[in-house]
């Protein structure tokens, strides 16, 4: 008897829920008023947010009506604002697979607009240590999106706190695995033909990357970080904005490091999926403020991607990530993510720097 691979319907419904999300992601970019409003934290957030939020949990309730969800936006803002409603509605409806085999695997379309409203407010579980938790971001680095630089669809399923199933589409990303790491340089990177990329993994089975839009999700090829034996030929990134990882600290990590390469820099969890393949060797996030709490979203699928592609995962006081204290990584500093033959060494340096030995 022959037994289906672990997760593999989640791991379909969740590829394809974020491949139909990128689809909005990319018409919001070049089609149309981008609708962007300011969060109370003054972080953007536009139409395409919203949408591609909409378009993902509508699937995810099709398919899993259980489970909770968390995911970063809020409906609330859309109740008091008709003509953004209406907006985002409009990119909603019209947005959908080619497939139509793989449109009813996601339950087709949101029924209307009221329906979209309360499907965006589903993502507001508070998340924690028990049972299975989507956890979603449905334009992670809406800064890199709005300047034409990376931005991820990123989906992941934790189950009892660990993350059984990451997706991170990047629509801005090349294509090809070797294509070397390069600085988030604005329209340069936006998704001409030969770019969009979507990562994926299951916890045991590995991570694998293929094209984001086109060709059979079967297609996937295993990716694996770089074996790295000298750090001074290594290529480290990190946040593209300074407000979200200190960029002196980093730098003095690399000096001592013996890192002679500038960092690259770039925006999402594009970083994540950039070293899981080898395109990048090392990322860094190190933490501003002492009150910024990182949120579960913006890091669950590139935790799993990357230590499934051989990485090691830690925050700064060398603990692994942990997802199942809430919404909000509430028990962790900071990111280090790095191969694991050398995450140790790194970790070693960050914390001599960081004045935590
Ligand atoms: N003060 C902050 N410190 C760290 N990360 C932040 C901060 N404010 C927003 N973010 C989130 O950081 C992530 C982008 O990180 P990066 O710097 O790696 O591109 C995004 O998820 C962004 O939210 P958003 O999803 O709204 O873009
Ligand atoms: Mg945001
Ligand atoms: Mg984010
Ligand atoms: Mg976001």
């Amino acid at each position: 008897m022959s037994t289906a691979a672990p997760y593999s319907r989640e791991l379909q419904i969740a590829q394809l829920a974020v491949q139909r999300a990128a689809i909005l992601t990319k018409r919001v970019f070049h089609d149309s008023a981008k609708g962007t409003v300011s969060k109370s934290d003054a972080s953007p957030v536009t139409i395409g947010d919203f949408g591609a939020q909409a378009l993902i949990i509508s699937a995810l309730k099709h398919n899993f009506p259980q489970d909770q969800i968390v995911a970063e936006e809020e409906a609330a803002a859309l109740r008091s604002d008709g003509a953004l409603s209406s907006q985002i509605w409009d990119l909603v409806k019209s947005t959908s697979l080619e497939s139509s085999e793989a449109e009813g695997l996601l339950g087709g379309s949101v029924p209307d607009e009221s329906a979209m409203l309360d499907l965006i407010d589903l993502g507001n579980s508070a998340g924690g240590r028990s049972g299975r938790v989507w956890t979603l971001d449905p334009i992670d680095g809406t800064k890199g999106f709005l300047r034409g630089g990376q931005y991820a669809v990123c989906l992941a399923l934790l189950e009892d706190g660990d993350v059984k199933v990451g997706v991170i589409g990047c629509p801005n990303l090349p294509v090809d695995d070797s294509a070397p790491l390069t600085a988030d340089i604005g329209s340069n990177a936006t998704d001409a033909t030969g770019r969009g990329v979507l990562f994926s993994a299951v916890k045991g089975e590995g991570a694998t990357s293929r094209p984001l839009t086109v060709g059979d999700l079967a297609d996937g090829k295993k990716i694996s970080m770089k074996p790295i034996t000298d750090l001074a030929s290594a290529s480290f990134c990190e946040s593209v904005e300074a407000g979200h990882s200190n960029q002196s600290e980093s730098a003095q990590i690399a000096q001592k490091l013996g890192i002679t390469n500038p960092s690259v820099r770039m925006d999402s969890q594009a970083k994540y999926g950039s070293i899981a393949r080898g395109a990048g060797d090392i990322y860094l996030r190190l933490p501003t403020s002492k009150s910024y709490q990182e949120k579960i979203w913006d890091h669950a699928g590139g935790d799993l991607i990357v230590r499934e592609a051989g990485g090691e995962v830690t925050d700064t006081k060398g603990n692994r990530l942990d997802f199942g204290v809430g919404r909000t990584l509430a028990s962790n500093s900071g990111v280090i993510a790095a191969p694991k033959a050398v995450h140790a060494k790194v970790l070693d340096v960050v914390q001599e720097v960081l004045g935590l030995k």
